[in-house]
């Protein structure tokens, strides 16, 4: 998978961007703030119309103007594709695929996979499950265009229940609708549960090896997924998981209504990394937790390899600067394959993976 080129208009600090790249290498080199996360950010947008710190889209458009584009060309099963995402202040986003609409960002899985790695990453293990999640979300919706759809259902249920359980005390009449709700939440929820555990399985198969290399042999690490307590079987089919979603939801039923919060369903799932038998997020030290980290990023950047035979685009946001040498040295022995973009402040003598090309960015532009 090959991000050919991208043009932006009026994204964050781009006025207008237009870049070509190199299938192997691209080093985007700049002092602070000038545009270098932007750069990468716009390039995660075309393949999970998403930013990973960005809550809504509209805090992408620059500052003043109404809209802004992102288009890329992407080389993928000896095809060619264009990419287009248009965002406004007003109005619905848009986003496109050879000139076609698409009708849900579901349907962008497959075309750009992307594996994106900051310096918050580094935080993986240690931060609360929100994280975790999110990670895991990140790379599914990327694979399975069924569940970026059950993703997007369930948050658009979840706000709503959230708001029937927040206001039922002064009208309700909304609690009428309550059952309809939860279940809704609970057949989107068992889908969700189904391909979080089967995607869990399969980075529990990868990331140990990558973990024991890394810590010279040192560490075994393992991964578990917690779910809705009553789940017994979270690889069952979702239809038995329904079940026992349905169960939870009755049982608490009662503690919603008067926490007035939403307590059941998988919006509190939790990824377990467990390191020699001791969970990481609160018995690692640091060093090991960023080699963890590192570990399940490098882990799922594989996966999306086995799963597509392509390497996804992987997007390394200055996070080369924070890794010690050995990490960096392991890192970069174990990236010399598919596209990578790194952003760093100074310019890279990166001429070990090949042929590189270089941006310098300043201002929101490209130094030519
Ligand atoms: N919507 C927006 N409109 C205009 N400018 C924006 C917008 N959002 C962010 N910016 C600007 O973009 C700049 C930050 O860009 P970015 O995060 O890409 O920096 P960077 O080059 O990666 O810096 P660092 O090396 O510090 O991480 C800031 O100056 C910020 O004010």
């Amino acid at each position: 998978m090959i991000l050919r080129s991208l043009t932006l208009d009026f994204f964050r600090n781009y006025p207008h961007f237009e870049g070509t790249f190199s299938p192997g290498v691209n080093v985007i080199w700049g002092e602070n703030a000038q545009g270098k996360t932007n750069l990468l950010e716009a390039m995660a947008y075309l393949s999970t119309a998403s930013s990973h710190r960005a809550r809504y889209d509209k805090e992408l458009i620059q500052f003043g103007v109404d809209h802004a584009f992102v288009k890329g060309e992407v080389e993928t099963r000896d095809r060619t594709f264009t990419l287009e995402a248009r965002l406004s202040r007003g109005a619905r986003r848009q986003l496109l695929s050879n000139g076609v609409k698409l009708k849900t960002a579901g349907e962008l899985a497959g075309v750009l996979n992307t594996v994106l790695f900051c310096p918050e990453d580094l935080w993986l293990i240690r931060e609360g499950a929100a994280v975790r999640r999110r990670f895991l979300d990140t790379c599914i919706c990327q694979l399975r265009p069924r569940y970026a759809e059950a993703l997007a259902e369930y948050r658009r249920l979840y706000e709503h229940k959230t708001r029937i359980l927040r206001d039922w005390g002064e009208h309700p009449s909304l609690l009428d609708t309550l059952d309809e709700f939860n279940l809704r939440m609970a057949q989107t929820g068992a889908l969700i549960i189904h391909y979080r555990a089967h995607f869990i399985r399969r980075l529990g198969e990868a990331t140990p090896a990558i973990h024991r290399d890394f810590s010279g042999g040192r560490e075994e690490l393992e991964l578990g997924y917690e779910t809705v307590s009553t789940v017994t079987d979270p690889l069952a089919q979702p239809r038995a998981i329904l079940e026992e979603l349905l169960a939870h939801q009755q049982s608490h039923r009662r503690a919603e209504l008067e926490a007035r919060q939403c307590l059941s369903g998988p919006h509190k799932d939790d990824l377990v990394v467990l390191l020699d038998g001791l969970r990481a997020r609160q018995f690692a030290s640091q060093g090991q937790t960023r080699t963890a980290a590192l570990s399940l990023k490098l882990a799922s950047r594989e996966i999306f390899f086995q799963e597509t035979g392509e390497w996804p685009v992987l997007l390394l946001d200055d996070v080369l600067s924070e890794l010690d040498g050995k990490r960096q040295e392991y890192v970069l022995k174990r990236i010399t394959n598919g596209q990578i973009f790194i952003t760093c402040c100074e310019e890279m003598e990166l001429s070990r993976l090949g042929d590189a090309r270089t941006f310098h960015i300043r201002g929101g532009a490209l130094v030519e």
